[in-house]
């Protein structure tokens, strides 16, 4: 376990931040300037702090030189050195576990090569394998994939999903992009101003109505886990939820695998019978749990199918002529294709 504290006074802002961070990976989320990049620099001891606890596994990193600290850093770009050969570049940290940091992350082909003749997306994998080769005990993932278009970013993404599965040390993954947040982290840390407002299981942060001020209204949405039933002919793959049976567009997963579906809350509607002859294929029996009524005109209600959880959004006026209450029986629609491929994984 990771127990971080960083405090940091910048002339007319502070960075007053705690939180915990188990083995895997903890997603360090909040708008631009909620002081995300202060913490991990306050973690790797790049930044002169105040205060900088940083607790791993009862041993205070806080401490130690920044060389000491056994911590890997990649950044936006790769900033990998052009002068030398992919190989050179990795070995260049160390040379822990190199045949399984080239595999893990698709390098073998690559290892002749120089940087210039690197792709965005390879180089970022190159940065990726160098920092796991100086064998850290702590990495940090600071918007590796933000500089990458759509295509490139799709690439990258298996093989840090790959690298999360087959790491067992705490990972801090700064990003604003809720849906790479849902494909690869298990933890959130929610930064506002630079304190934390909230943190925990990140199944258990998105389906809390209170974090919707934190999150806005269109990273608002639940993450639901389930398991693949199949992939049918339409292009279309079908997942077991708690909550019941849900199509998701494209052919996703393996037959039998657990995936993660995350379900934005302005796309679900709600409706106080059965729905029939509708284009929408998913229909989720729920009970609501929870109605929070915003200072706009939106209504955010928590539902509740088993252990599953699921947020919707809807309007006040809706809320009121539905006579929707706390307890009620309903059922939950969602559009196939209301889900990014991003949003499943
Ligand atoms: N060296 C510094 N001197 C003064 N203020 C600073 C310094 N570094 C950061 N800040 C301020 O601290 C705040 C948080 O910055 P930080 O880069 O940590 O935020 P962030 O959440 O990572 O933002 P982004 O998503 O845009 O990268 C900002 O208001 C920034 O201007």
């Amino acid at each position: 376990m990771l127990k971080v504290h960083i405090i940091k006074a910048f002339d007319g802002f502070t960075v007053n931040a705690a939180f915990e961070a188990p083995a895997g990976i903890t997603a360090i989320f909040g708008p631009s300037g909620s002081g995300k990049t202060s913490v991990i620099r306050g973690v790797a001891g790049l930044l002169d702090c105040d205060t900088a606890d940083v607790d791993l596994s009862g041993e205070q990193l806080g401490r130690l030189a920044p060389s000491k600290r056994k911590i890997g850093y990649v950044f936006q770009d790769a900033r990998l050195f052009p002068h030398m050969t992919v190989l050179k570049n990795l070995r260049y940290g160390g040379t822990h576990d190199e045949a399984a940091v080239i595999a893990v992350l698709g390098l073998a082909d690559l290892l002749d090569r120089y940087p210039a003749s690197l792709s965005g997306g390879e180089k970022q994998r190159v940065a990726l394998g160098r920092a796991l080769m100086s064998a850290p005990e702590i990495l940090l993932l600071d918007e590796p994939l933000s500089a990458l278009d759509g295509p490139r970013k799709a690439e990258v993404l298996p093989y840090l999903e790959a690298l999360r599965d087959q790491t067992d040390i705490p990972i801090l993954y700064v990003s604003h992009d809720m849906g790479e947040v849902t494909r690869l982290a298990r933890h959130i840390v929610v930064l506002d101003d630079g304190q934390v407002v909230l943190s925990g299981p990140l199944e258990d942060v998105l389906a809390d109505p209170a974090a919707v001020p934190f999150l806005g209204v269109q990273d608002t949405g639940s993450v639901l886990t389930g398991r693949v039933v199949g992939h049918a002919d339409d292009g279309l793959t079908k997942i077991e939820t708690g909550a019941g049976a849900l199509w998701v567009p494209g052919s996703v997963g393996r037959a039998g695998g657990m995936l993660r579906v995350r379900i934005p809350a302005q796309d679900v509607i709600l409706s106080t019978s059965p729905p029939t002859g509708m284009s929408a294929l998913n229909v989720l029996s729920v009970t609501i749990a929870e109605l929070q009524r915003g200072v706009d005109a939106g209504v955010v209600v928590a539902l509740r199918a088993g252990n599953d959880r699921l947020l919707a959004r809807i309007t006040k006026r809706s809320c009121d002529a539905m006579g929707l209450a706390e307890g009620m029986q309903v059922f939950a629609i969602l559009k196939a294709t209301a889900i990014a491929p991003d949003d499943v994984g």
